[in-house]
C-alpha cells in the first residue's frame, strides 16, 4: 500500500496481542503504519523507507530457542527504533545488554517513575501510571544506553540511545491504561522520527483504491454486501475502484431480522444505484442448519454455505474469481492466527471452507470498526449506514441457543424487533455498541390471565464497546428495561419470561454463541 513517498511507520509483529493496536494509534496520531512480520529483510524495509520502527511486544523470552529475532541489521540502518515489551527485551539483548526470567512477573498498571524527561518521555509526569504486561526483565542496559525510567520491581523500565536513535519500553503505551501513552507515541512520531502528522482516512481512501485496482485489474468482481457498516464500506470502496466490474450479492440465509431482507435490498439497489443480486438461500440454510446445536459447527456450516451460495451467483454471472468481504481486524484475530487463540470462528475467516477458490479482497482487515465509521463518513455514506450497530454474518442462528427452529426463529425475530424499537425511541440507538435479543430457547413456569404457562425465556444483551474486543453491558434505565420487558411478554406469543445478561466481555462475548 505503500507508495513509498508518504511518510510511513512500520510495526515489527513478534506476535504481540497489541500489534495493531500499535497501528491503530500511530494511524490515530495521522501517520500511515504498516504492520511487517519479524523477518522482514533489510532491503524490503529500505524499498518501504519508513520513518521509524516499532518492535511490538510478544510471548516469546529472547533467551528462549525459538524467540522470533530480526536482523541485527536494522539497528545500523539509521532509522529509528522503539522497542515496546519483547521488543525492548529483544533490543537490550542484541545490542549486548542482559534479559533474564524476573522472579515475579509484573501484570496490570504499574506505577512508573520517570528518571529522565528525554526521548518517549518529553514533558511526561515524574510518575506516571503504566500497563505491564512481562515476566523477563533486563537486568542490564546495553553499553550505550542510558536507563530512563524504573518501577518498584523493574530496574530498566525504559532506555534510550538517543546517538543512535534507539528507545525501549517495557510496559505498553499502546493500551489505553496507560494514559501518558499517547504522548509518548506522540514524542517518538513527531520529535524523533520527525513524521508531519497528514495522513487521514482520505489518504486512506487513495492507498485502497490503488491497491485493490492493483490486484483485480479489469477482472469481475463479486461483494458479499449484507448491508452492515464493513461491506457497505468495503462496496463502496471497490466500486470506486473498479465502478461496473463490481456486483454485490446479498444472502437471505432465513436468520435476518425483521424487515431487514427488503431494507437492504431498497437502499442499496435504489439509493446507491449498484448491481445488486438477492440470493434467496433460505430453505438451502435451513437445511443445512437443520438438528445443528453446537456452536461452532454452526459458525462453519454458515460460513461454508455462504461460500456455495456465492459460488452459485458466480456461477450464474459467468465465473467471477474475486471476493469481497468486509472482514475487520477483530474477525481475524478472534478466529484464530498463527500466535493467537480461537475465540470463535467468524463465518467470514475461520468458517471459510478450505476448498474455497475466490481470492479475496478484503481492504478493511486491518482495521477496527470505528475507523471504518470515519472511513464511511469520508466516503459519503449515510448516517443511517455508518452507524448502525454491527449484525453478526450469521445472524439469528447464533442467538438462538441450541436446535434452530422455524418457532425460535420467529420469537426471537419479534422480541428483537421490539428491542430494537424501544432502544430507538429511548434516543439510545447510537449510544449502544449492539442491543439485541437472545434466545437461550430453555422454558419455564409463569402464570399469564390465571393460567399456568411454560414458555420461552428471552435474553437481553446490550453493550457497550469502542471495538467490539472489549464491551460492558449498559446500566439501562430501570423504565427502558421495564417497557421491553412487558412489550415482549405481551406481544410475543411463546414468552414468559426476560432476562438482563450483565457480564461483561471479557469473561463473556458478546454473542452468545
Ligand atoms: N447476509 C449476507 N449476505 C452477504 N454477505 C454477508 C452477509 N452477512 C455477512 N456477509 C459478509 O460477511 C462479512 C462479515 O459480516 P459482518 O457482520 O462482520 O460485517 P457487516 O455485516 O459488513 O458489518 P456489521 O458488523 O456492521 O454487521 C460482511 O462484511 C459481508 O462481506
Ligand atoms: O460477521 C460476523 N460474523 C461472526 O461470525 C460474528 N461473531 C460475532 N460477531 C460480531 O463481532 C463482535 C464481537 O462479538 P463476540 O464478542 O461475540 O465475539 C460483535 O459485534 C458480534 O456481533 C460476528 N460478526
Ligand atoms: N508482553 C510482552 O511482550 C512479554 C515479553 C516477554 N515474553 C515477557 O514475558 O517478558
Ligand atoms: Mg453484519
Amino acid at each position: 500500500m505503500s507508495s513509498g513517498k508518504q511518510e510511513m511507520i512500520l510495526v515489527m509483529d513478534f506476535g504481540g496481542q497489541y500489534s495493531q493496536l500499535i497501528a491503530r494509534r500511530i494511524r490515530e496520531c495521522g501517520v500511515y503504519c504498516e504492520i511487517v512480520p519479524f523477518s522482514i529483510s533489510i532491503e524490503k524495509i529500505r524499498q518501504m523507507a519508513p520513518k521509524g520502527i516499532i518492535f511490538s511486544g510478544g510471548p516469546s523470552s529472547v533467551y528462549g530457542e525459538k524467540a522470533p529475532k530480526c536482523d541485527p541489521q536494522v539497528f545500523e540502518i539509521n532509522l529509528p527504533v522503539l522497542g515496546i515489551c519483547y521488543g525492548m527485551q529483544l533490543t537490550a539483548h542484541t545490542l549486548g545488554g542482559k534479559v533474564t526470567h524476573a522472579d515475579s512477573r509484573e501484570y496490570g498498571n504499574t506505577k512508573l517513575v520517570v528518571d529522565q524527561k528525554t526521548g518517549v518521555f518529553a514533558e511526561i509526569s515524574g510518575e506516571t501510571q503504566v500497563w505491564m504486561s512481562h515476566g523477563d526483565y533486563i537486568a542490564e542496559a546495553p553499553a550505550g544506553f542510558t536507563i530512563t525510567a524504573h518501577t518498584n520491581s523493574t530496574p530498566v523500565a525504559a532506555m534510550e540511545n538517543t546517538a543512535r536513535g534507539i528507545f525501549g519500553v517495557q510496559f505498553h503505551p499502546e493500551v489505553v491504561h496507560t494514559p501518558e501513552g499517547m504522548k509518548m507515541l506522540k514524542n517518538f512520531l513527531f520529535d524523533i522520527c520527525g513524521c508531519k502528522g497528514e495522513w487521514n482516512m482520505g489518504s486512506f481512501v487513495d492507498q485502497a483504491v490503488a491497491k485493490i485496482k492493483a490486484q483485480v485489474g479489469d477482472k469481475r468482481v463479486l461483494c458479499a454486501l449484507s448491508g452492515g457498516v464493513d461491506s457497505s464500506v468495503a462496496a463502496v470502496l471497490v466500486h470506486r475502484a473498479v465502478g461496473d466490474q463490481l456486483t454485490c450479492v446479498f444472502v437471505n440465509h432465513g436468520f435476518l431480522r425483521k424487515g431487514e431482507a427488503e431494507q437492504v435490498v431498497k437502499t442499496f439497489r435504489d439509493g446507491f444505484k449498484m448491481n445488486l443480486v438477492y440470493a434467496d438461500a433460505v430453505d438451502r440454510f435451513m437445511n443445512r442448519l437443520n438438528g445443528i446445536t453446537e456452536p461452532e459447527q454452526k459458525r462453519k456450516l454458515i460460513g461454508e454455505e455462504f461460500i456455495r451460495v456465492f459460488e452459485a451467483e458466480s456461477a450464474k454471472l459467468g465465473q467471477i474469481d474475486y471476493l469481497v468481504q468486509g472482514t475487520l481486524y477483530p474477525d481475524v484475530i478472534e478466529s484464530g492466527t498463527e500466535t493467537a487463540a480461537v475465540i470463535k470462528s467468524h463465518h467470514n475467516v475461520g468458517g471459510l471452507p478450505e476448498d474455497m477458490k475466490f481470492e479475496l479482497v478484503e481492504p478493511l482487515r486491518d482495521l477496527f470498526k470505528d475507523e471504518v465509521r470515519a472511513l464511511g463518513k469520508e466516503l459519503g455514506l449515510s448516517d443511517d449506514i455508518v452507524y448502525r450497530q454491527p449484525f453478526p454474518g450469521p445472524g439469528l442462528a447464533i442467538r438462538i441457543i441450541g436446535e434452530i427452529t422455524e418457532e425460535r426463529l420467529e420469537i426471537l425475530r419479534e422480541a428483537d424487533s421490539i428491542v430494537y424499537q424501544e432502544i430507538k425511541k429511548a434516543g439510545l440507538y447510537r449510544k449502544i455498541w449492539q442491543s439485541f435479543a437472545v434466545l437461550p430457547a430453555m422454558k419455564s413456569v409463569g402464570v399469564m390471565g390465571d393460567e399456568r404457562t411454560y414458555a420461552y425465556t428471552v435474553g437481553l444483551r446490550i453493550v457497550e464497546s469502542e471495538d467490539g474486543m472489549t464491551a460492558d453491558w449498559v446500566r439501562l434505565p430501570y423504565e427502558v428495561l421495564d417497557s421491553i420487558s412487558r412489550r415482549i411478554v405481551n406481544e410475543v406469543k411463546g414468552v414468559n419470561r426476560i432476562v438482563y445478561d450483565i457480564t461483561s466481555k471479557p469473561p463473556s462475548t458478546i454473542e452468545w454463541e
